[in-house]
């Protein structure tokens, strides 16, 4: 379970009451109690840090015999109105690197359209609809951004360039591409803590938006241990 910062561990923790920080836990023990079979990692702010961050995490538990099978990036986000109002849930169907690429005198180019990578992931569908269903959450693409949108003309354009998009965050896409690099599922969800648009820090309710987290995670916490990938 990554998230960004230690509020939002705490807000996912608080619903995981078994779980414990990644590094802790006895090779091969069984989890006894819900939660305590998820470990939580802080990746740091940006999908950089939080690329390196879950690589590194997910390198140690397969080279002491742990592996880990699904990565989750939690946290809170940006939401985009009216689909996406400030406290709701959203689960990511694809996680996508939105300013990745080149600006050309015609517009912005993926880095897909350059030959190179990838910018989208996608999270498997069983997951998605069992975590929707479970607690109500939206569904859509969550945009990984490197700098929070401040402005209503970047909002709509974002939005035009990805129609899909409900929300934009920071580090989906470094986690995704971590998870990508070990072989492993990934998924992302974000409570909303404010519009996207124009900045009014002063105004994002990220109290609100822990505590959807929390709530969520209670109801998403059974779907994410009893998954199976079989449709992978
Ligand atoms: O100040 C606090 O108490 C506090 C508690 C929890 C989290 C924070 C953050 O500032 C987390 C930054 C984190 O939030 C994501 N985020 C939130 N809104 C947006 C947005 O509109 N656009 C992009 N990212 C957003 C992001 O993933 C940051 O890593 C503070």
């Amino acid at each position: 379970m990554a998230t960004a910062v230690p509020a939002e561990q705490d807000a996912v923790a608080r619903s995981l009451p078994g779980a414990r920080p990644h590094g802790t836990r006895p090779p091969g023990v069984l989890p006894r109690d819900p939660g305590a079979g998820f470990d939580l990692v802080v990746v740091g702010v940006g999908p950089g840090s939080a690329g390196a961050r879950t690589a590194a995490a997910l390198t140690a538990a397969a080279l002491a015999g742990d592996p880990y099978r699904l990565v989750v990036s939690a946290g809170i986000g940006g939401g985009f109105a009216p689909d996406a109002p400030v406290g709701s849930l959203v689960v990511a169907d694809a996680i996508t690197a939105a300013d990745l690429g080149a600006e050309t005198a015609d517009g912005f180019l993926p880095v897909t359209d350059l030959g190179f990578g990838t910018v989208t992931h996608r999270p498997p569908e069983t997951l998605v609809r069992d975590l929707t269903a479970a607690s109500g959450a939206r569904r859509g693409t969550v945009l990984t951004v490197s700098t929070v949108t401040g402005t209503a003309d970047r909002a709509a354009l974002l939005r035009a360039r990805h129609p899909g998009a409900l929300a934009e965050a920071m580090e989906g896409f470094g986690v995704a591409e971590a998870a990508a690099a070990a072989g492993l599922p990934v998924v992302e969800i974000r409570a909303v803590s404010n519009p996207v648009g124009p900045r009014d820090r002063a105004a994002w309710r990220i109290a609100d938006a822990l505590a959807a987290l929390t709530g969520g995670f209670g109801k998403f916490a059974p779907v994410l241990g009893s998954w199976k990938p079989y449709d992978l």
